[in-house]
């Protein structure tokens, strides 16, 4: 038997940072939490029991704690460009760090109409993720939205499709249509830090794009499928974000099913007198895509 691949870390790591304005007063937050792997010359410690090789996971831990404080942890494509630099430039022997951001909503409070200074709500399970890979040749960033879960109640239709001997379904041309959104874009690879941060307002610029375009697109457009929304969304980001080479999507589609009713006093509520639906647990569609520059 052979080692064929190995990479180790910290995961689950949380992070809150404050940081307070000293001229307004007005304190902002930022709460993640942090995967880090790292890869290199790390056979031995599993094959063998050499441990001289090993950077503890402790220790990944503890340097994230650092450079958290020592830099900012904004965007957070910023961040976990620079921790995982941290580690090639430390220890010669890594020659490449896995770092995974999620970011969770802690969004300013308005109280009578004004923003708080330092109260925040979490609106959402949404979390704004950044998966970025630390080499000595670059460095590539994935940046992206997951959870973020959307309805709409008309708008959608689904016919058409492939009828058969295993055919149930029936075609529809108003549906309800509900999924939690998983979007990614893949950044064009960086050389280098320098080059994640010339430019680094571009993060925040693309996940504003994204998730806007993503509202907009599942509220407006009349859906023939999953299929066919996800892939506007991904055409619409790639043209917003030039510095993009591909984007993704992953989206359940998470079934309401209409309750026929018409067994109690002949109540109508199916079809187009459908208003009471039964929302499913599982299973669910799920719709995934990839589209990349032409
Ligand atoms: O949008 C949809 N795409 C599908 O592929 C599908 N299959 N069943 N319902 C569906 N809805």
């Amino acid at each position: 038997a052979r080692l064929s691949a190995a990479r180790y870390g910290k995961d689950n790591v949380r992070v809150y940072k404050v940081h307070k304005d000293e001229k307004t007063g007005q304190q902002s937050v930022t709460e993640m939490t942090v995967c880090c792997l790292l890869e290199g010359e790390i056979d031995t410690s599993y094959t063998q029991a050499d441990n001289s090789v090993i950077v503890a996971t402790d220790s990944i831990k503890n340097t994230i704690y650092i450079k958290a404080k020592e830099h900012p942890v904004n965007p957070p494509e910023l961040y976990a460009s620079i921790l995982g630099q941290h580690f090639l430039d430390k220890y010669a022997h890594i020659s490449a760090a896995h770092i995974d951001v999620t970011v969770h909503r802690w969004t300013r409070m308005v109280i009578d109409g004004q923003p708080h200074p330092h109260s925040f709500l979490r609106d959402g399970q949404e979390t704004r993720n950044v998966e970025a890979t630390v080499t000595r040749d670059g460095i590539t960033i994935k940046s992206g939205i997951v959870g973020l879960q959307v309805l709409k109640s008309t708008g959608s239709a689904f016919h058409g499709f492939v009828r058969d001997e295993f055919t149930t379904l029936k075609e529809t041309w108003d549906r309800i249509l509900s999924t939690d959104v998983d979007a990614g874009w893949t950044w064009k690879k960086c050389a280098n830090l320098a080059a994640v941060q010339d430019g680094v307002e571009r993060f925040d610029a693309a996940w504003e794009a994204a998730r806007n375009i993503t509202l907009k697109t599942f509220a407006e457009d009349e859906s023939a499928s999953v299929q066919n929304t996800m892939y506007k969304m991904c055409e619409q980001i790639l043209d917003a974000v030039p510095e993009t080479e591909k984007t993704n999507y992953s989206l359940p589609n998470k079934h309401y099913f209409e309750v026929d009713l018409s067994w109690h006093k002949g109540l109508q509520n199916t079809g187009k007198d459908a208003e009471v639906y039964a929302p499913q647990s599982g299973p669910n569609g799920l719709i995934k895509c990839e589209v990349s520059r032409s």
